[in-house]
Parts: C-alpha cells; structure tokens; sequence
C-alpha cells in the first residue's frame, strides 16, 4: 500500500507499529492538542497537501527551514544538480567554503564557521567547545530554553518536554545534568548570584538568541549584552542560539538585531534551520581563537561522516543567496497582516491573548501580557488552544500543534495564502472563547 491509498487515520496507525508514538520527533504528534497528526504528502510555496489530498496554508514551514516557501524552484534545481555530482564525498568541497565565507558575511562575528548536521550538533559542539576553551564543566541554561536533545542541554527544556509537560529527560546521568545550572530568564540578579558561587567554574551561558520555545520571548534590550559582559568578567563564554532566529529574524539573525560588538557581544553562535535551506544542515561560528580551539587545529573533537553535505550545502547557499531585503520585507508584512487578523479575530470574540513577535517571527499566548519567563508561559489559559488550533486545522491552516512553539512564515505567503488564514480565524477565535477550563 503506498501512501496515497491510505488515509491519514490507518496511516498513523500503521506508523505507530513501527515508529515510537508514529512520528519521527515528538514535536509532531498531536500530544496536546488531541486527534491524529497529518501525514503530507507534498508540499509547494505556502502550502502543505496531507495523503488525502487535503491542501492547507502552512505556519509551520518545517519548524522554520523554510524561509522562501516549501520546494523553492531554485533550491530544488540546486540540490538536484548537487545530486547528479555526487552525494558525499567525506571530503572538503567549494560549495563549504561559499556557505561558511556567506555566514561570517552576514554575522562578522562568526570569524570561523563549522558545519554540522543539525542545531543539536552545533549547540552540543558550543558547549564542549566553550569547555575546552575555559577548562571548566559548568553550564548556565535558561528554564525553557531549547537547545536541542544533547544530555547537558535537555535540563528544564522547552519545546516538546514544554509540551508534554515533561520537567526534562530520563536517560541523562545526573553527573551530567548537574553541571547544567538552571536560571530564570530575563533575570539579571540570578544571573548574578550564579556567578558569585560558582564564576571560577562556569564555562558558558547559552541563551536562544530571542527565547521561541516556550512561546517567544522578545528580549529585553540590553539583557543579552549584560550576559555577554558578565560571562566575560568571570573568564566565561557566551553562547548565543541562533539555530530558530538565525537567518529569520533578520538577514543576520536576532545578532543584526541586536549588533552587538566586543565585550557584549556574544563567542560563539549557533545556525540551523533556514541555514540548511530545508536539508540536514546547521553551524557553529565564532571568535576565531576559540573556533580554532576545534580538531584538527586543537584539542576540541568534533566529527562528522556528513558534515557539510552537498546536496545541503547547495540548498543552504541557495536559500541565503536569494533571502535578500525584499524577502525580509515581505517576510514583515506577511507577519504584519497575519498578527493582525489573529488580534482582531480574539479581540472580537473577547479572548485575553498576546502576540509576542521579533522579526517576523511570533507566537500567541493566552494571556493579558506577553509571558516573560517559562512560569508565565504555563500560567496562560493553555485549555483555549486545542480548539483554536483544530479549527484553524478545519479552517485549512496548518499551526504548530503547541502553543509553546512559536508561528513561522515564508516568503511564499502571497496575498491568497494570507486571506486562507484571515477567513480561519473567526470561527478559531470563537472556539477559543467558548472553551473551559479542565
Ligand atoms: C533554539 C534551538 N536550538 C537548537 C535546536 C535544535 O535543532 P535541531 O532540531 O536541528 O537539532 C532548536 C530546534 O529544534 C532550536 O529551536
Ligand atoms: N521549536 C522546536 C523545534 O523546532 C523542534 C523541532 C523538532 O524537534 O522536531
């Protein structure tokens, strides 16, 4: 049976006897929200068809990848052409050496650039990296924060242990998760006091670069900065996950944003998502005498049999070469017109909700004000979401299954996209007002 004589239902049913919980990530199944995830079958601009044909505006896109829309005809031309010289060849390429000059051209701070496979590689590469430069073990992390699945990073994460309330992951040894120390965000006397007990052993701070996970957090002005500098005080590293933002946010991530230099800025950044262009790929960069800290120059390992792939590579440049201003305008007013209909449509229905946003990125809260740390974020009227999010999924729009994850556009969404999803919101607002606690 292929897939496009199945139905959705007997095709996860089918999943679920070969795959843990029928899905490849947990992120995808519908935990939180109840009923049966969408299996797709194809996906083109703004648009995501399931295996029933059922076409949908997607704010997904991914999970962020997806900067110019699903199957940009030129980034499918790229990896086909890539395809037809070879897949891998565990060996260096020119194509590398265009993505990794194109990121520093982008983040100048990023003096060296390592190219991994995915976030979860290149945040876990920046804390061994940060590790070996300081010759410390201790992490600063902040509740909520995703920094992927690597053991020091799973400590009181967000994203899907945020959504299926999990306060983190067995399987991590406590030896391990007790070099991880655990701050409130937005929080600069806790950040302080950290110091003041453990500065001669802290190695790094890693801190998403604006906080998507739990919800988005806009940063604070100058908080970021004040991590940087207070890091550095104590002969540690700042980390700044980019791996959501980067790319997204703004042509050089929430880094163009905040353009930070020197002493506030941050060592090391992380890429992922748009960096890959939707392929397997994502990056470390930084400070080249800590980058250079990396095998074969240095002590840090790192590895990988397919690091800097080319066919992701060629769809990673792709993508960064044609996201140019006019594709961050748009990007803007397509977050523009969506936030405003999503406020309009809550706001007549009288539900209390927020919409956080940074670039164009954003994400809803129900709630009076945007949460600020992870204990706001749990605090909201989290009832109201299943039923928004089904009859937005009735309505023919795609959200991510979590009101802890934020929303993404693309480029693609034209004028028509953006009207699919006006025309959702009403009947979404109106289950979101009628909903009940418990
Ligand atoms: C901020 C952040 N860092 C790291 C990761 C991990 O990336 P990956 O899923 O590619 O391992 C993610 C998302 O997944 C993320 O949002
Ligand atoms: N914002 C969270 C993610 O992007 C996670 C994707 C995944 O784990 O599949």
């Amino acid at each position: 049976m292929t897939e496009q004589q199945t139905t959705n239902d007997a095709l996860f049913d089918r999943a679920k006897g070969a795959i843990p919980g029928g899905v490849n990530s947990p992120v995808r199944a519908f935990g939180s929200v109840g009923g049966t995830p969408r299996f797709i079958r194809s996906a083109s601009g703004p648009y995501i068809t399931d295996v029933e044909g059922v076409e949908r505006v997607d704010l997904v896109a991914s999970w962020g990848p997806a900067l110019l829309g699903h199957a940009h005809p030129a980034i499918v031309q790229a990896v086909q052409e890539a395809a037809s010289r070879g897949l891998s060849f565990g060996a260096p390429t020119g194509g590398e050496v265009d993505l990794a000059e194109e990121i520093t051209r982008r983040v100048p701070i990023a003096e060296r650039v390592r190219l991994v496979s995915t976030g979860t590689e290149a945040t876990m590469t920046a804390i061994r990296l940060a590790r070996g430069a300081t010759g410390r073990d201790l992490l600063i992390k902040f509740d909520g924060h995703y920094h992927g699945h690597s053991d020091a990073l799973l400590v009181a994460a967000g994203s899907g242990l945020a959504t299926l309330a999990m306060p983190g992951s067995s399987g991590i040894p406590d030896a391990i998760a007790h070099t991880t120390i655990v701050l409130p965000y937005d929080d600069e006397h806790a950040v302080e006091a950290a110091f003041a007990e453990h500065g001669d052993r802290i190695a790094a701070i890693i801190v998403e670069a604006a906080p998507a996970n739990i919800g988005l957090i806009a940063p604070r002005p100058g908080f970021h900065a004040f991590l940087a500098r207070t890091a550095h005080a104590h002969g540690a590293l700042l980390i700044s996950d980019e791996v959501l933002t980067g790319f997204r946010v703004h042509p050089s991530g929430m880094w163009g944003i905040e353009g930070t230099t020197g002493d506030d800025a941050p060592d090391i950044l992380t890429f992922g998502k748009v960096v890959g262009g939707g392929m397997p790929l994502a990056a470390l960069g930084g400070r080249r005498d800590v980058m250079d800290l990396l095998a074969p120059l240095g002590p840090v390992y790192q590895a990988g049999t397919l690091s800097g792939n080319p066919l992701a590579v060629a769809a990673g440049l792709t993508q960064l070469r044609l996201a140019d201003d006019a594709v961050y305008a748009r990007l803007d007013e397509v977050a523009d017109a969506i936030t405003a209909g999503l406020s309009d449509a809550l706001t007549a229905e009288g539900v209390e909700h927020a919409i956080p946003r940074v670039g164009s990125l954003f994400s809803l809260a129900f709630a009076a004000s945007a949460p600020r740390t992870y204990d706001d974020a749990k605090a909201q009227a989290i009832f109201r979401h299943a039923p928004f999010f089904h009859a937005m999924l009735d309505g023919g729009v795609a959200l991510p299954p979590s009101l802890f994850e934020s929303w993404f556009v693309t480029a693609s969404h034209d004028d028509a996209a953006i009207e699919r999803v006006l025309a959702a919101l009403p009947a979404a607002a109106r289950a979101a007002a009628a909903a009940q606690p418990g």
